[in-house]
């Protein structure tokens, strides 16, 4: 019996003045539904939990600007994102260092939101399964317990542009990547994964996409920083 409960995730990036962080949060403590930092937590209500977009690779030291994941662990933030395709294209982010950032986290107890997916270059040149099967094999590679992972997949083309992916697409590639998970990691960690799908989401397309049988929430972005944001939590009707 599958038990994925349905996820969503708002990924703020680097939006957001005291100001325009209280009035999101007021939105959400207000909205009908079922962050990165120690401000946002306090300011929200306990059934939200909160993320860092970034954590080092390893334990902590001297590496300036970075946060480990002994120090989000300390400060209570349970979840972080890691491998976006913003870290992947502008910091340089590779698939090897992507998996040994997760395996950190999890080992420091942090839970990860794993993100994947392709170019529009790779898409084109049907490309797409292989390059999230690369990216989540690297991961495969470097840890043995999947429990506290979820995966979002975001194609990079459709991240910011308006260009959100197909119902039909977003459900291809989340049934192979459970199939791959299936066949290289195991059957139960398959039917358990949430995968989620980011990309251009909004209160519009949240539902036909949320609808597919292999899409288990979403990682949002632009439409999370407004009020679109309450109706794509409950894209799927409070499932708990
Ligand atoms: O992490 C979120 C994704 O990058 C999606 O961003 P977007 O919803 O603004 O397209």
């Amino acid at each position: 019996m599958c038990s994925r409960k349905f996820f969503v995730g708002g990924n703020w990036k680097c939006n957001g003045t005291v100001d325009e962080v209280k009035k999101i949060c007021c939105m959400l403590n207000n909205g009908e539904v079922p962050c990165p930092n120690h401000i946002v937590k306090s300011m929200l209500r306990t059934d939200f939990q909160v993320a860092a977009q970034n954590c080092w690779k390893g334990k902590g030291g001297a590496f300036t600007g970075e946060i480990s994941a002994e120090m989000l662990a300390n400060l209570h933030v349970p979840w972080v994102i890691l491998g976006h395709s913003e870290r992947r294209q502008l910091c340089g982010e590779t698939d090897a260092i992507v998996a040994e950032k997760t395996a950190y986290a999890l080992d420091n107890g942090l839970k990860v939101c794993l993100c994947v997916g392709e170019t529009l270059e790779e898409r084109e040149r049907n490309e797409t399964g292989a390059v999230v099967a690369r990216q989540t094999a690297a991961v495969a590679s470097k840890i043995c317990c999947w429990a506290n992972v979820v995966i979002a997949y975001e194609p990079i083309w459709a991240i910011g542009t308006g260009k959100v992916a197909t119902p039909q697409q977003a459900q291809e590639v989340h049934y192979n990547l459970r199939k791959w998970l299936d066949c290289y990691v195991s059957p139960h960690v398959a039917m358990n994964m949430r995968i989620i799908y980011g990309g251009s989401v909004t209160a519009a397309n949240c539902k036909e996409i949320g609808a597919n049988p292999d899409v288990d929430g979403f990682l949002v972005g632009g439409a999370s920083l407004k009020e679109d944001f309450i109706a794509i939590l409950n894209a799927r009707n409070y499932q708990h």
